[in-house]
């Protein structure tokens, strides 16, 4: 019998699953038993993705909990929003593990869910048992945790970037500005004008300003770091290239403070932290700098001019904005190393 931990992946078809395809296939402590679909099943996946030829062999399996629960021992959700808010409950009643990468368990509050994602929120009680995975944050709930919701790509970039300043008490809170942008692959496999190429390419766009359903789970987390209510100004942009984010953050400080102490402040927040990389003074990362890994980079200006904080914050969207976050927390409900199966280098150029 194998002692690799079982998994199983619900949304193995799209962009999130795939990802999760990738780094799994490496991890050494877990083996994929099923890859399902709610619309192809029996066909095998590599079809619809042939990079996986002669790599991954199954069949796309359908959603049946029964199934999933003989087969596997953790299930990673990476469907649309509104679809693990009903299979969530079910599959945590049969007593498996659940990593969720969508938005359904994120926020606390169901009202704030329907009026952010126009989709029906999951029942309280379960709300209440998720887990929100920003693993250098909350790393500790993590551990030993079985249901795990795993944050935006917005908000990881966002917050990994914010926190240690606002936990420290030297942000104004009431002044963050959030200037994001993405890659196109933020946006899923699923085909639609955004994703076209004539549309995108040569082109930069914002979109849902002020109506981005990560802002409120920004401003949750921000929220329970600051011990009072914070509000952000939050806009998101579409870049024309595949994988990343880029989110720049403005933040009034309290009181002086140097560039130095900053910095510092930071480098001991994420000390013993594999996955943060803090920039040295006058440096700034770019999105192809972590491309492909499960790093977030992060470079921090001070203006001494204005007494304003410039947060320059990058990861893959893919990976540290969701499949890779996803295995460092297994990695951690499991009380592996938060890096096994994740220890590799950005692909570069
Ligand atoms: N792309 C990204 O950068 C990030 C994505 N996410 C989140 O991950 C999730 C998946 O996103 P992504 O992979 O980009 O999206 P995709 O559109 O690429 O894939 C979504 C997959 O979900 C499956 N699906 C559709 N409807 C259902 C259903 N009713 N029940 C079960 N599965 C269904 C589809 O496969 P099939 O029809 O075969 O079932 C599809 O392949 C989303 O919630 C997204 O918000 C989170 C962070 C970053
Ligand atoms: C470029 C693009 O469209 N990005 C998506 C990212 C959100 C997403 O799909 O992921 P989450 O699960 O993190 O919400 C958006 O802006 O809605």
């Amino acid at each position: 019998m194998s002692m690799k931990l079982r998994a199983a992946i619900i949304g193995a078809t799209g962009y999130g699953g795939v990802e999760l395809i990738r780094l799994l296939l490496t991890h050494p402590h877990v083996e994929i038993t099923s890859v399902i679909s709610s619309s192809n099943a029996g066909a095998p996946l590599a079809d619809g993705y042939p990079h996986l030829n002669q790599i991954v062999l199954d069949k796309l399996d359908a959603i049946d909990v029964e199934l999933i629960k003989q087969k596997s021992d953790v299930v990673f959700l990476a469907a649309p929003h509104g679809v693990a808010s009903g299979l969530a409950p079910q599959l945590i009643d049969v007593g498996l593990k659940v990593i969720d990468v969508s938005g359904d368990f994120r926020l606390q509050s169901g009202e704030t869910y329907e009026r952010w994602y126009k989709h029906k929120p999951a029942d309280p009680a379960y709300l209440a048992k998720a887990i929100y995975g920003l693993a250098e944050v909350f790393g500790e709930e993590v551990k030993g945790s079985t249901f795990i919701s795993n944050p935006g790509c917005y908000p990881t970039a966002t917050l990994l970037g914010l926190v240690p300043i606002v936990k420290q008490g030297w942000a104004d809170t009431s002044s963050i500005i959030v200037d994001a942008k993405s890659g196109v692959s933020g946006a899923g496999r699923g085909l639609g004008l955004t994703a076209h190429f004539s549309e995108m390419n040569e082109n930069f766009l914002a979109y849902k300003v002020n109506k981005h359903q990560h802002t409120p789970e920004i401003e949750q987390v921000l929220g329970r770091v600051a011990g009072e209510e914070v509000v952000i100004t939050f806009t998101t942009h579409l870049v024309p290239m595949t994988r990343g984010i880029l989110s720049t953050i403005y933040v009034n400080l309290k009181q002086k403070h140097t560039e130095d102490e900053i910095i510092d402040l930071y480098r001991q927040y994420y000390e013993g932290r594999r996955f943060v990389r803090i920039r040295e003074k006058g440096k700034w990362p770019a999105t192809k700098e972590v491309w492909g890994s499960n790093y977030c980079d992060i470079g921090l200006s001070l203006d001494e001019r204005t007494g304003r904080l410039t947060i320059i914050s990058v990861i893959d969207n893919i990976v540290k904005g969701a499949g890779g976050q996803a295995v460092q927390n297994l990695n951690l409900m499991m009380g592996w190393d938060e890096a096994t199966g994740l220890a590799f280098t950005p692909v570069y150029p």
